[in-house]
């Protein structure tokens, strides 16, 4: 079976190297959905969605609600977004029963990302986290 949870957050970034509009600060309400996979343990759940809700708050919304993408994440497109929340979350959400399956980020309701574990171990080299 198949768990989702979506939540939203405000944040602004720009796209270094980008020809267009999109190489100026600005904001968007992005979307995202974290997908695990798993059976029901003996309460009948894939995940408590609390839980889930937690980790979400605690891991992902405390770094980037009202933040500059671009002070987390050198190149914050979606894609990179999405390779940045699966880094961050494998690590809490695998545990041998469920495993992180996916993870899908929208920049507007209309555009979005999806992205598997094997595009997180094609591409995770290529996320270049701002420090400092
Ligand atoms: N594959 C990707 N393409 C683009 C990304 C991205 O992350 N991945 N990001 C952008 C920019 O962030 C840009 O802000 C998005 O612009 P747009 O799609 O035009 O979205 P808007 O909501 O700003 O659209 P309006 O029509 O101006 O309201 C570009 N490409
Ligand atoms: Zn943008």
């Amino acid at each position: 079976m198949i768990l989702k949870r979506e939540f939203s957050f405000d944040a602004a970034h720009y796209l270094p190297d980008y020809h267009g509009k999109c190489e100026r600060l600005h904001g968007h309400t992005y979307r995202a959905a974290i997908f695990v996979e798993g059976v029901p343990d003996e309460e009948g759940m894939v995940m408590d969605f609390v839980e889930l809700k937690e980790l979400i708050r605690d891991k992902l919304l405390s770094k980037l609600d009202h933040s500059c993408l671009n002070d987390i994440i050198k190149r914050p497109s979606a894609e990179y977004i999405a390779l940045w929340i699966w880094n961050e979350m494998m690590s809490v959400i695998d545990d041998g029963r469920r495993s992180l399956k996916y993870v899908q980020v929208w920049e507007s309701p209309d555009s979005s990302i999806l992205i598997d574990r094997g595009d997180f171990e094609k591409f995770s080299d290529r996320l270049e986290v701002a420090r400092g």
